[in-house]
């Protein structure tokens, strides 16, 4: 299958490439050129006339069947929200609910040009049953969370998902293991995932200093930050580690993190929403830490739209440091994109428009009274695009929205499908 995208101004994110007009060729689930394309054999062109095309967003960090969640139970700290709230509702959730609520949070993101994401929940065989289907582009991650004695049964589950998806859907979909926080992994269960995943070579995908009740209670319990809690268990010795949040990082912990492998994923939406805090970001990224960007699920940011997440982003490293200078347009747009992408440890693969990478582009639609005129792409791209501009979404060479219209989710059936279950799930919490 060869596909031609026509006459669009392309933003590659390679870096110091500055936006130009031209084509992009794809073939199969390749780019294979960009720039004037003369090839008259083709299966399908798309007429790029009034749009940017650019590399798809890479969502580091959500828990997609949350979209269920979303509305229900806002307005409160976090631990209350997750004792009180979502556990509660999550062991309502029936793996068709997984299913369907992952569904969902695919729908969305498509419709506000996500390619990949980074997810993190239960059930995890229907959300990968669901990621083969939709066509998107997701590293895998069992939550575990150790407060209970289960006989070793989610650890179980959590190498089933390795084992069973690891590489599948035609390379879609990689796993890592998913220790859930500081606070819900004690020393010993620690230390044996971290032990699993050198052996299997596997990324660890966890939750790191999201509120100040974690940083007392890590310290309550270890008399250490929760940085140091993960550090001085070997846990950055040899893993590639995908870290949400870290929020309350101090100047040695931030000491600590250098030169990781991996990173960290700023989730600033639902950092807002939850009232956390802000993460130092400019910090981080100064002693060379990746940083990259996700929503978390929409239990706490409601809305999993990365372009809200961009701004929000931007703003806030503005406010937080008094200086508009910090985090430009452009950097902000890569840590959506090469930078998550690096913490999914798929930037070999996506997150820049070159070459011989795969094609994961979105189109966006700029003939708007917001996006006009175009003084600079970068910066309309960070600093008013919304998720509904995005018209084409395309993720391994397949397109999977065309003129907004999604071609492997049925929208109405998962309409259906949604409204029945979020008010059977969420009624008695
Ligand atoms: C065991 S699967 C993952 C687990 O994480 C919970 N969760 C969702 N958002 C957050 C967050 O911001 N901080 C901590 N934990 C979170 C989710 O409800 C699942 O139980
Ligand atoms: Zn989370």
């Amino acid at each position: 299958m060869k596909t031609v995208i026509k006459n669009v101004t392309i933003v590659s994110m390679v870096d110091n490439e500055r936006p130009y007009i031209g084509d992009i060729l794809i073939e199969g689930d390749t780019i294979k050129q960009l720039g004037k394309v003369i090839e008259d054999e083709v299966d399908e062109v798309i007429q790029g006339d009034g749009m940017v095309a650019m590399p798809g967003l890479i969502n580091a960090h959500q828990h997609t069947p949350m979209s269920l969640l979303k509305g229900f139970s806002d307005d409160l700290k976090l631990m209350d929200w997750l004792d009180k709230k979502m556990l509660p509702a999550e062991a309502r959730m029936t793996p068709d609910d997984i299913y369907w609520g992952s569904k969902l949070s695919m729908a969305e993101m498509i419709k506000s040009g996500t390619t990949a994401f980074a997810d993190m929940y239960i059930h995890m065989n229907e959300i990968a049953t669901a990621v083969a289907k939709v066509g998107m582009r997701a590293s895998l991650t069992r939550g575990l969370v150790f407060l209970q004695d289960d006989g070793g049964k989610r650890l179980e589950e959590a190498l089933d998902l390795v084992e069973n998806w690891n590489g599948k859907a035609d390379g879609r979909i990689t796993t890592m293991l998913g220790p859930h926080a500081p606070y819900t992994c004690p020393p010993e269960p620690l230390k044996q995932i971290i032990k699993i995943a050198e052996e299997m070579e596997l990324p660890i995908h966890i939750h790191l200093a999201e509120t100040k009740e974690e940083v007392i209670k890590i310290r309550e319990l270890y008399n250490e930050t929760p940085a140091q809690y993960l550090y001085n268990r070997g846990l950055f010795e040899k893993l590639h580690v995908l870290l949400a949040h870290g929020v309350h990082l101090n100047r040695r912990d931030i000491g600590l993190l250098k030169g990781m492998r991996g990173g960290v994923s700023h989730n600033p939406v639902s950092n807002l929403k939850l009232g956390c805090g802000i993460t130092p970001v400019a910090e981080l990224i100064s002693q060379g830490i990746t940083v990259g960007l996700g929503t978390d699920g929409s239990g706490s940011a409601t809305t999993v739209d990365m372009f809200e997440g961009i701004k929000a982003a931007t703003w806030l490293q503005k406010l937080d440091y008094g200086d508009p200078t910090v985090l430009p347009a452009r950097q902000t747009l890569s840590m959506a994109t090469k930078e998550s992408a690096k913490l999914l440890k798929i930037d070999h693969e996506v997150g820049t428009l070159e070459v011989g990478k795969r094609a994961d582009i979105i189109l966006i639609d700029m003939r708007k009274p917001h996006l006009q005129p175009i003084h600079n792409v970068e910066s309309l791209l960070a600093y008013s695009v919304n998720g509904a501009d995005v018209d084409t979404t395309i993720v391994n060479g397949k397109v999977l929205m065309r003129n907004r219209q999604l071609l492997t989710i049925n929208e109405e059936e998962l309409l259906l499908q949604v409204a029945q279950r979020a008010k059977r799930i969420v009624e008695g919490v």
